[in-house]
């Protein structure tokens, strides 16, 4: 399966931040380069759904489950790293397979610990986890890799190569390390 974005425009006011954007994004992780400031995030709005583009289309994604990171990592900080994925996932949560991508991730087990307690690395990683463990048809990655030194990069990359296999992965960055091979589309 693959995302289509075709000819999305978006404006706020006079301010232009999407002009005539157009991409493909097949099986695996299509990297969207992006400045800051760029639209990501409002491009990221449109294919959740959250806000409307003035025009184009997004062919895709109707009836698909997906699943993100975004720019922040909207955890619950009061709960604990299960506490969170819990929530999260309700029936969808396995032990097992939490413990499982949580060690591919290098997340120690952290007990009855609330999340507001973590570093910022800790709290992205498990972000990633939530979003990895959901079940999707497309991912939606905002700067995932936010506050993860080399080798925890380079682990959740993997996590993320394996477990989306051939379903479409979005992977926003303005860092072109990130990219790897990825095919790359820029705003
Ligand atoms: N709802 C809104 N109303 C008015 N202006 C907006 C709105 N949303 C975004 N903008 C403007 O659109 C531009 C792009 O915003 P957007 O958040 O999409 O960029 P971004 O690439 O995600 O930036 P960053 O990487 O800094 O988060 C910015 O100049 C922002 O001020």
């Amino acid at each position: 399966m693959e995302i289509g974005v075709r000819n999305l425009c978006k404006s706020f006011g006079d301010q232009a931040v999407l002009r005539d954007l157009s991409f493909t994004a097949g099986p695996g992780i299509t990297c969207v380069m992006a400045p800051s400031g760029s639209g990501k995030t409002t491009l990221l709005r449109i294919l959740l759904g959250l806000e409307r583009p003035d025009s184009g289309t997004v062919e895709g994604l109707t009836g698909r489950r997906i699943s993100a990171v975004f720019q922040e990592d909207r955890l619950l900080e009061h709960l604990s790293a299960e506490g969170n994925l819990r929530f999260a996932l309700g029936r969808e949560y396995d032990a097992k397979t939490a413990r499982a991508l949580l060690d591919r991730l290098d997340l120690p087990d952290t007990g009855a610990q609330p999340v507001r307690e973590f570093s910022g690395g800790m709290k992205r990683r498990l972000a990633l986890a939530r979003a990895l463990l959901a079940p999707f048809d497309v991912l939606l990655l905002d700067e995932p890799f936010t506050g993860l030194d080399q080798e925890n990069r380079a682990r959740a990359l993997a996590a993320i190569r394996e477990t989306a296999g051939v379903r479409p992965v979005l992977l926003v960055t303005h860092d072109t390390a990130d990219a790897e091979g990825a095919p790359v589309v820029r705003l």
